[in-house]
């Protein structure tokens, strides 16, 4: 029997999404480092220049990190760790639940700065000159922290590593859209009364099969209508028809993954004819299972049908990964060169929600490691 429509911003049933199933797990413990990306003989090159356009700043969080600062808080945090160490998790629903968990030490805008300035210090001395982060409002709002405090704190970071390192940030609130529509309105809305030069998009993470998407186009309305560049994740746990109906009901230019819609040639050519740039994030795709290995992972079919690919870490520690493991895996398991490699860097700063004159240096710190092959160096008016 067909069920009764769903209203919009009724939670969805996560049946309707086809979930692809990873390996049974009996315990949380995720897959080992060498099961997720090759551990490359190579270095991880830190003179090649990298951005980062995907990752979530509380899923950065190192666990050493995430230990102190539950100690400094008097927090218990048993269970979210594996005894060597790790976080523990072991599929996408309790990944979400070991970052929830990890997420909730950081309280006051000094834990933000630190978690800030470590993982853009780290990503530096990997050669990455330019990081967008996405932040979690709610998570932070749970912890008493508001909105305007949460983004002082990151920003203030940031600064830090600028002035130490070099590295650009820019910081992109996401909704959860686990969380529902509702709270995705007064994120929009929070976002939109307090601006600041860092803050340069709005987006949403979290559990896709959850709600449908077009419940969220209000809150993507108030944010486009300031003036914010948008993102969305979808055809992560989903497949090709949640990143259509994504593109269909949000005025997005960029995907986060979208990596699923491999599956469906029609949507692919789509995704190329209109441009939209995929926040690709290869090891946390093997990690969580949405491929069986990077060899399976379409990062490259995607390229070569003329989709705009960029590469990102997510949540590297969850995923054993880094920018520099990202770019040294996929060097060596597709082989590719140098140029290659610096082609996704470039698309990178085609796509990043910054200002024309941030661009510009992008492309010129990219142009001071090798001449764009495409010819003329990036213009600057
Ligand atoms: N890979 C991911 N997918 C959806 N939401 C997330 N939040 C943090 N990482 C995420
Ligand atoms: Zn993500």
């Amino acid at each position: 029997m067909d069920r009764p429509p769903r209203r919009p911003g009724q939670a969805a049933r996560p049946a309707r999404c086809a979930a692809r199933r990873r390996r049974a797990t009996f315990a949380a413990v995720p897959p080992p480092p060498e099961a997720i990306l090759p551990l490359s003989p190579r270095l991880p090159d830190p003179a090649l220049p990298k951005l980062e356009l995907h990752c979530h700043l509380e899923g950065a969080a190192p666990p050493d990190l995430v230990r102190r600062l539950a100690a400094r808080h008097g927090i218990d945090l048993s269970g979210l760790f594996t005894p060597a160490g790790g976080y523990a998790w072991s599929d996408f629903t309790s990944f979400i639940a070991a970052y929830d968990a990890a997420a909730q030490v950081f309280r006051t805008p000094e834990d933000f700065a630190e978690l800030a300035e470590t993982y853009l210090a780290a990503s530096a001395a990997e050669g990455v000159i330019y990081t967008e982060v996405f932040l979690s409002p709610d998570y932070a709002a749970r912890q008493g922290l508001g909105y305007a405090d949460y983004v002082a704190g990151v920003a203030a970071g940031m600064d830090r590593a600028e002035a130490a390192h070099g590295i650009v940030g820019r910081i992109i609130p996401l909704v959860e859209r686990h969380f529902g529509p509702d709270r995705a309105r007064a994120a929009a809305e929070a976002a939109v009364n307090n601006p600041h030069p860092r803050v340069t998009g709005f987006g949403m993470a979290g559990d896709e099969r959850m709600f449908d998407v077009a419940a969220f186009a209000p809150a993507f309305a108030i944010a486009a209508e300031a003036g914010l560049s948008l993102t969305a994740h979808a055809g992560e746990v989903c497949g090709a028809d949640s990143v259509r109906a994504t593109l269909d009901a949000l005025p997005v230019r960029r995907i986060g993954h979208g990596v699923r819609a491999i599956e469906d040639p029609d949507l692919v050519r789509r995704l190329a004819a209109d441009g939209i740039v995929l926040e690709v994030n290869p090891g946390s795709n093997v990690a969580l299972g949405v491929f069986p290995s990077l060899a399976e992972h379409p990062l490259l079919r995607l390229r070569d049908a003329g989709v705009k690919v960029t590469i990102s870490s997510d949540d590297p520690p969850f995923f054993a990964t880094s920018m520099g493991r990202e770019y040294a895996a996929v060097a060596e398991t597709f082989k590719l060169d140098e140029a290659a490699l610096l082609a996704f860097s470039r698309t990178a700063a085609d796509a990043a929600f910054c200002d024309a004159a941030t661009r510009a240096q992008l492309h010129a710190r990219l142009d001071a490691f090798a001449p764009d092959p495409a010819g003329a160096p990036f213009p600057t008016s």
